[in-house]
């Protein structure tokens, strides 16, 4: 199985590839990939390459359509693409769930939280204006399987362009998106480009901060690229599991 994943920044990236052995670096355009292969005989057979393509969803959909494109030119394209980093975790309330600092969320659900328009009535999508679409749903049994191998809660992702940094942003996400976790910058750029190639996306959050009053100090990136490495060394057994799986029932 081979598996691109896209971090915003290089030091997510080497987390996602960190282990005993270093990555292997090539390169497609504009970009580095490094790779992870599978650690040697009996290990999953996993292939991870990563990507560091920039913050923001612009960059991240340059950078996944980027290597899309390089892997299906050369006859070897990915089965899954992985939007994976830091991220913001929505608090939550006593009767809505939230995600803690140090904790991890998958997404099961990929959604643009701000791409329409702003009108008397309030925000509107931009489905609500006849385009496009602003969300990507992962395969459910993929989003299980990774939640089940890292202990990520399973919720939805936010893609935002601005980091929320109010309580009344905060409050105002959580009322649209109740099935909200995490809000992050790259997701729905990620998805919006594996989903032109027709490949699966998922989305895997490390929680950094809570998601409200700007506070940067406060950010535990430490704590949180430490848990994103963690999954990611759990994650090649159950990624290879699943499509061993899929291949079963799709001859
Ligand atoms: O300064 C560092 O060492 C460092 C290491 C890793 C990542 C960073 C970033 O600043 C990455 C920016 C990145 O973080 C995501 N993010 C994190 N928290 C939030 C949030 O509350 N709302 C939105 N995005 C958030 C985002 O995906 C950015 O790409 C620095």
């Amino acid at each position: 199985m081979r598996v691109l994943v896209v971090t915003a920044v290089a030091a997510e990236r080497d987390a996602v590839t960190s282990g005993p052995a270093a990555p292997l670096e090539t390169a497609v355009p504009g970009f580095a990939l490094h790779r992870r292969a599978p650690a040697g005989p009996g290990a999953p057979p996993v292939v991870l390459d990563a990507l560091a393509a920039g913050v923001g969803p612009a960059a991240a959909a340059a950078g996944t359509a980027t290597a899309l494109t390089a892997a299906a030119l050369s006859g070897s394209p990915y089965d899954l693409v992985v939007s994976a980093g830091i991220g913001g975790g929505l608090t939550g309330s006593p009767t809505v769930p939230g995600a803690p600092v140090g904790s991890l969320v998958v997404s099961d659900a990929i959604v643009a939280a701000d791409l329409g328009a702003e009108t008397p009535e309030g925000f509107l999508p931009v489905t609500d204006l006849g385009f496009g679409t602003v969300e990507h749903r992962p395969p459910a049994a993929l989003v299980a399987a990774v939640a089940g191998a890292t202990g990520a809660r399973p919720g939805t992702v936010l893609t935002v362009s601005t980091v929320t940094g109010s309580a009344a942003r905060a409050a105002e996400l959580a009322a649209r998106h109740p099935g909200a976790l995490a809000e992050a910058m790259e997701g729905f750029g990620v998805a919006e480009a594996a989903a032109a190639h027709g490949v699966p996306v998922l989305e895997l959050r490390a929680v950094s901060n809570p998601v409200g009053p700007r506070d940067r100090a406060a950010w535990r990136i430490g704590e949180a690229l430490g848990a994103l490495a963690a999954a990611f060394r759990q994650l090649s057994p159950a990624l290879a599991a699943y499509s061993a799986e899929r291949s079963e029932v799709t001859p």
